[in-house]
């Protein structure tokens, strides 16, 4: 017996808006007791600004999560404290290494109840933090507003917005494909090759929508006053948090914990057009077929689990929709299905043009954190060696957010610790970026379409990072380059020792 393709509905997945809540979030919670902590965001940004934050939460009482209402109810109270909790730990000179009661306490209550670790996800400052401009019209990126930011600007607004319309317009996918699974129980070739060439229009659309990133958030401030917010407590020892944060919740079970940063590779939905489809992600490092190196096997050693953040990253989403994707895993046969029809040259060429405008996506999204990261990154460091190279002095800490430098191994007032380079600038990132694209062409069906979609092309993201991270002389004597994502939770030996710094 098969099991059941599952329904979306039965997850908390809605059939038009897919991962986003079914009813737009909440935009205050009801209960007077909550008043305290509406204010406070009512204040957010200028609290923020004028380094009043830490001071109003320390005074805030413990406010438990009883009074909660609605599930709706509990989603604001999520990310709402956990916006205040990342605006305490980054908002000031120095990070904090503590999280007050006031905060903790009700947080934990909550992250439980959603499933969800305590810290700002991706749940929490795109899936839960929209609103629509005019309520009767669609969820697009022209009607769609924030609800909560760290710095009021219309860039990160943008940055969010851009997901939150993105989940809006994949939505329907999710219905769509579901029915393709069970069109090919049926062996209903037509359905299963209409219902992908719907897809592949969908995942289209969605990378016209991804490069709207470039109209209104701004590199510049992308990288020094929004990214710095959502940093989270793992490998934040250059930060300033060396043994993470300490949770205290004001009983004796406070503990230090470390948790990764928001990022969209918590998205469901991009994880769920990897599994109907088939795409498989291995740990970064490792090649197709793999299973342990050579040398572990002559050495008798048994193999090592190896690191796979993709899949780390369902620990970051909605308990409800982690176990959708987990259900969604024991159905998925479009990928078998076509292999076993491949006569049927139209089911075939939509399948493949799934894989081509998923890989297409990720290319672009590859040029994106070149500009928004690796570039500013870059710029940085070499700001930094100049400033050091004209002074024999130490070089004070600026003040405020945009010196917190969680990429960078060194504070300008620490000494030099010369390493050996790595790799070059951006190795972090750019390898398991690259490596989760080239998957993405893997099961082509057409052999010709193989070899262009795993990585034999080089496309205009290559060329653009190539240049971008050429190594200069100055940079070999430079810096460890040490560019992660927010939610990078890499380390040399999970990345299998040497493609991957951190
Ligand atoms: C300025 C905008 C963006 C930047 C700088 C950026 C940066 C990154 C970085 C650094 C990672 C590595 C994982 C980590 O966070 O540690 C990542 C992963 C990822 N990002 Fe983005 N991102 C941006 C926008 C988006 C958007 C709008 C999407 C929506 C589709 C997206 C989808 C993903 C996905 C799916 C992953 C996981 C890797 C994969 O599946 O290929 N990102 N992003
Ligand atoms: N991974 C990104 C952050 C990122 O993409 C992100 C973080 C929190 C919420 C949404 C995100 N992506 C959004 O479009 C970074 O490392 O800067």
């Amino acid at each position: 017996m098969l099991p059941p393709v599952p329904r979306p509905t039965d997850y908390g997945v809605s059939p038009d808006r897919g991962f986003l809540p079914a009813e737009n979030p909440t935009q205050c919670l009801s209960h007077p007791v909550y008043d305290r902590w509406e204010r406070i965001m009512n204040n957010f940004q200028s609290l923020l600004l004028s380094k009043r934050l830490r001071t109003v939460i320390d005074r805030l009482p413990i406010i438990p999560a009883v009074h909660l209402e609605t599930e709706a109810e509990w989603r604001r109270a999520y990310s709402i404290l956990t916006f205040m909790a990342h605006g305490y730990i980054w908002g000031g000179d120095k990070p904090s290494e503590r999280l007050p009661p006031s905060i903790t306490y009700p947080l934990l209550q909550v992250s439980d109840h959603l499933e969800l670790p305590p810290v700002a996800t991706y749940a929490s400052v795109c899936l839960w933090n929209f609103k629509p401009i005019f309520l009767s019209e669609a969820l697009d990126l022209d009607n769609l507003s924030t609800l909560t930011t760290f710095t009021g600007s219309l860039d990160e607004q943008w940055f969010y917005l851009v997901s939150v319309a993105m989940e809006a317009k994949g939505g329907p996918s999710i219905p769509i494909m579901l029915k393709a699974i069970q069109a090919a129980r049926d062996d209903d070739c037509a359905t299963v090759t209409k219902s992908l060439q719907s897809f592949a229009q969908t995942l289209d659309e969605l990378g016209t929508l991804l490069v709207r990133m470039y109209e209104n958030c701004d590199p510049h401030v992308f990288y020094h006053r929004i990214r710095p917010f959502l940093a989270g407590s793992k490998n934040m020892k250059d930060a300033g948090l060396p043994q993470g944060v300490f949770y205290d919740d004001g009983s004796r079970r406070a503990t230090w914990r470390q948790y990764g940063g928001g990022s969209n590779a918590q998205s469901s939905m991009i994880q769920f057009f990897d599994i109907v489809l088939g795409v498989e992600h291995r740990p970064t490092g490792s090649k197709k077929d793999e299973t342990t190196s050579e040398s572990e096997l002559e050495q008798g050693a048994a193999p090592r689990p190896r690191h796979n953040f993709i899949h780390e990253m369902r620990q970051y989403m909605p308990g409800p929709h982690r176990r959708f994707l987990q259900a969604v895993e024991g159905v998925a046969n479009i990928r078998d299905y076509v292999e076993n029809n491949r006569s049927r040259t139209e089911l075939c060429i939509a399948y493949d043009a799934c894989l081509a405008m998923l890989r297409t996506l990720r290319d672009k999204h590859i040029q994106m954190v070149s500009r928004y990261i690796i570039v500013k990154s870059r710029e940085s460091r070499s700001l930094s060696r100049t400033r050091r190279e004209s002074s024999s002095d130490h070089v004070p800490m600026a003040k405020g957010i945009a010196s917190v430098r969680y990429d960078q191994p060194h504070t300008a007032d620490q000494p030099q610790r010369k390493k050996k380079m790595r790799g070059t600038g951006g190795t972090a990132l750019i390898p398991f970026l690259k490596q989760a694209r080239d998957e993405t062409g893997e099961p082509a069906i057409d052999d010709w379409a193989r070899k262009l979609l795993t990585g034999g092309r080089r496309t205009a993201a290559d060329a653009e990072i190539a240049f971008e991270s050429r190594l200069t002389a100055a940079d070999l004597d430079a810096d460890e380059p040490q560019i992660v994502g927010l939610a990078g939770a890499w380390s040399m030996e999970d990345a299998g020792g040497g493609l991957c710094a951190y």
